[in-house]
């Protein structure tokens, strides 16, 4: 009798297909093809292994057989895939179990004579025979390994390890939770920094029947994909793994129904963007159909959204992007106050240029005025706009934290006064700034939400230690309150510009629904670690006025130790780039970057790379100008990037943090520290887009953030 089966991929077989030949894969996904249509058919010689009745081979091609477990009725589970020797000469070395604290469904090659995990043998060579180091977990029972998430077949090999490199065999196709507790026990973190960092996010909540399999399969623990859409992928050569296998936590805060607004923290490369994507599909997936776009995803600045526009499509296709608008904030503002204020000045112009603004303008209006320009420019930009303050009374009730000097009555209606004047002087040339935009963009869609006018069901937030007050406020009033309105994933450790808020103020309240990945999947341990100095000694904001750290930050990833050099001038160091590029062979593919402080570095860099006869290309606003090459930018161009080598270059004390704030150190405390903070995460930013090498340059004296590296 034939009849049509359900077949779902572990993502431990996904792996072992990806190791396969291009026409391998392709059998592999015809056999799935077929083994969804029919089973039974001869063909495919579907058979119990002996040893258990719910192991099953199945032939793929002549020397593949695919190795599956039998869930219930018709569902079945791709659990690797063999050669056709070693799938019926050592069945018995596989194992499957339920992990009891996960609930996930974990399989596991085990060594067939002594039932021990492949990996013993090995590491039963490798032991020397005299005096026996100690094992590197004796500290700790079989129970409390257990509790903590250990697979229970893999003990006996783990009792028995010694060393890094042993820890490294055994883990290499163990199950995630078991690596990721394995190795931060290695780290040298507590029993309960591990309970709670690394066990607690991935327990489920569920009662776990250990028989249970098909209960197993659907929890988020268990890493399988429902399609043949990764194997397509695999086959365009388009496929990346996050696009279909998650961590588990990273899972669980993409599905998981929220009943407020929420976040997602975590430091860099640990998959909050990825966690922000696939909350997009989901979210995508349970909307009615329909050609609106009820989901808004925005990020800061416009190559982020670029880029977040690439990775949706590769994850859900054109189907999914239809249903979605992306863009970044400031042009969502935009587009608000077109729409709705057709007589707003049409020139945009920086931030940062306010400064300069109102010194032209106490200058050409303003001749007698006793106030100092920079700190009236500070003023209207970080309490009057930074705050969304829209009228008078508002000002002078504002608190304005940071600001130093306190203001009486009459000192803020004198500001109000000029501000506004200065409003009515940048108006008259038909500018304003990007700032002003925001907060006018706030006020417009704020009225629509008092009439119960909403443009999204719900909003997700990419990069948002970067937004300001007048952001959120828009935001919020652009989606009504309820269950999944708001999804927020970002990094205060990475603030790069200068919005510094508390979302529980402004209407959002992620209160109890505030969660942290700590897992990097982009960059080594030694790499990681020269980061974290660089943060040392600083403390980072939650955004919602409580205090946030890195605990239980880490990699798996292992590479060599990241190189600090200094030159005596800016002559030698960029002799130190051109030597360190030959070491690495030049390559050209667009593997490598250079980041530097200053536009001027910038362009002193692609002139030496040019006369050397490499190809140097300027990420731009919105990213590299071409794909191949090296890259050369400056540092605030690097968020959201990521190289397998970089230099940093530049990291000279008076360049990082820059001189020029030094003149708010007596002035301006609070803005200098601010200002300080923000030069150390540009700096924290752009060590962490290394994947594999890492190369740091100054000349003359380093930074006093490489602290590490000063006589
Ligand atoms: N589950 C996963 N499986 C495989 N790769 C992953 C997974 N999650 C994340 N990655 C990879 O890790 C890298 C970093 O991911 P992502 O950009 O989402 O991190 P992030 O936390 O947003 O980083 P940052 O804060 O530095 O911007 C990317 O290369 C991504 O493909």
């Amino acid at each position: 009798m034939s009849a049509e089966a359900r077949l779902k991929v572990l993502d431990r077989a996904e792996k072992e297909i990806m190791k396969l030949s291009r026409t391998d894969i392709g059998a592999v996904y015809e056999f799935m093809h077929k083994f969804r249509n029919n089973p039974e058919q001869p063909g495919l010689d579907l058979k119990s292994l002996h040893g258990d009745s719910r192991l099953m081979a199945a032939r793929v091609k002549r020397d593949i057989r695919a190795l599956l477990l039998h869930i219930g009725e018709r569902d079945y589970l791709l659990i690797g895939v063999e050669h056709r020797s070693s799938v019926y000469e050592d069945l018995d070395r596989y194992a499957y179990r339920i992990n009891r604290v996960t609930g996930g469904l974990e399989v596991m090659e085990v060594d067939p004579i002594d039932m021990q995990p492949v990996g013993d043998s090995i590491i039963g060579r490798l032991l020397p025979s005299t005096p026996a180091p100690a094992p590197l977990f004796s500290a700790y029972t079989d129970a409390q390994l257990i509790d903590l998430g250990v697979s229970e077949p893999l003990l006996p090999g783990i009792r028995r390890i010694v060393s890094e490199e042993e820890l490294v065999q055994l883990v290499d196709r163990a199950p995630q939770v078991t690596t990721d507790v394995l190795f931060a026990l290695y780290d040298g973190k507590t029993y309960d920094e591990v309970l709670e960092q690394i066990t607690k996010p991935v327990r489920t909540t569920d009662d776990v029947d250990v028989d249970d399999l098909a209960a197993a399969v659907q929890r988020p623990a268990t890493q399988v994909t429902t399609d043949d859409e990764a194997l397509k992928f695999m086959l365009a050569e388009s496929f990346e793994r996050w696009q279909v296998f998650l961590h588990p936590t990273q899972r669980r805060l993409v599905e998981r129904r929220y009943s407020g607004p929420a976040r997602v923290g975590g430091g860099p490369g640990t998959g909050k963007t990825i966690v922000a994507l696939h909350r997009v599909a989901h979210l995508a997936r349970q909307l009615h159909p329909g050609t609106t776009k009820p989901i808004l995803l925005t990020t800061f600045n416009r190559n982020l959204a670029a880029d977040l526009k690439t990775r949706l499509l590769a994850l859900g296709g054109a189907e999914l992007l239809e249903r979605v608008d992306i863009a970044n904030v400031d042009r969502l503002a935009a587009r608000v106050v077109a729409e709705q204020d057709p007589r707003a000045p049409k020139r945009k112009l920086d931030d940062n240029q306010a400064p300069q603004l109102w010194r032209k303008f106490l200058s050409t209006e303003n001749g007698e005025t006793t106030w100092d320009a920079d700190f009236l420019a500070a003023e209207w930009d970080q309490v009057i706009l930074g705050q969304a303050l829209t009228s008078r009374s508002d000002y002078f009730r504002a608190r304005r934290p940071y600001r130093g000097r306190n203001l009486n009555r009459m000192e803020r209606e004198e500001i109000w006064e000029l501000s506004e004047r200065f409003v009515r002087w940048l108006a008259a040339g038909d500018s304003w700034t990007w700032r002003q935009v925001a907060v006018r963009g706030a006020a417009l869609e704020m009225a629509r939400a008092a009439e119960d006018k909403y443009r999204y069901r719900h909003v997700i937030v990419d990069e948002a230690q970067d937004l300001s007050a007048a952001h959120w406020r828009m935001l919020r009033a652009m989606v009504p309150a309820a269950p999944d309105d708001l999804f927020v994933t970002g990094d205060t450790h990475q603030r790069i510009y200068d919005n510094k808020v508390t979302l529980g103020s402004l209407g959002i309240n992620i209160r109890g629904r505030s969660s942290r990945l700590t897992l990097s999947y982009r960059t080594t341990r030694q790499i990681l670690a020269a980061a974290l100095e660089i943060m040392s000694g600083e403390t980072y904001d939650d955004l919602d006025g409580g205090q946030e750290d890195l605990a239980g930050y880490r990699s798996l990833l292992r590479g060599g130790q990241p190189f600090f050099c200094g030159a005596r001038t800016w002559e030698e160091e960029r002799d130190l780039i051109v030597t360190q590029l030959d070491e690495w062979h030049r390559p050209q593919d667009g593997s490598v970057a250079i980041c530097v402080p200053t536009k001027e570095l910038a362009t002193d860099v692609m002139k030496r790379l040019e006369a050397e006869g490499i190809q140097a290309v300027e990420i731009g606003p919105d990213g590299p100008k071409v794909g191949d090459g090296v890259h050369v930018g400056t540092m605030h161009r690097f968020k959201g990037l990521e190289y397998q080598r970089v230099i940093i270059s530049g990291v000279t004390d008076g360049l990082v943090p820059r001189m020029m704030i030094s003149r708010y150190r007596d002035a301006d405390p609070a803005k200098y520290q601010r200002e300080r903070q923000r030069d150390r995460s540009l700096l924290f930013v752009a060590a962490t887009r290394a994947r594999d090498e890492l190369a740091v340059f100054w000349h003359g004296a380093p930074s006093p953030f490489l602290s590490s590296r000063r006589q």
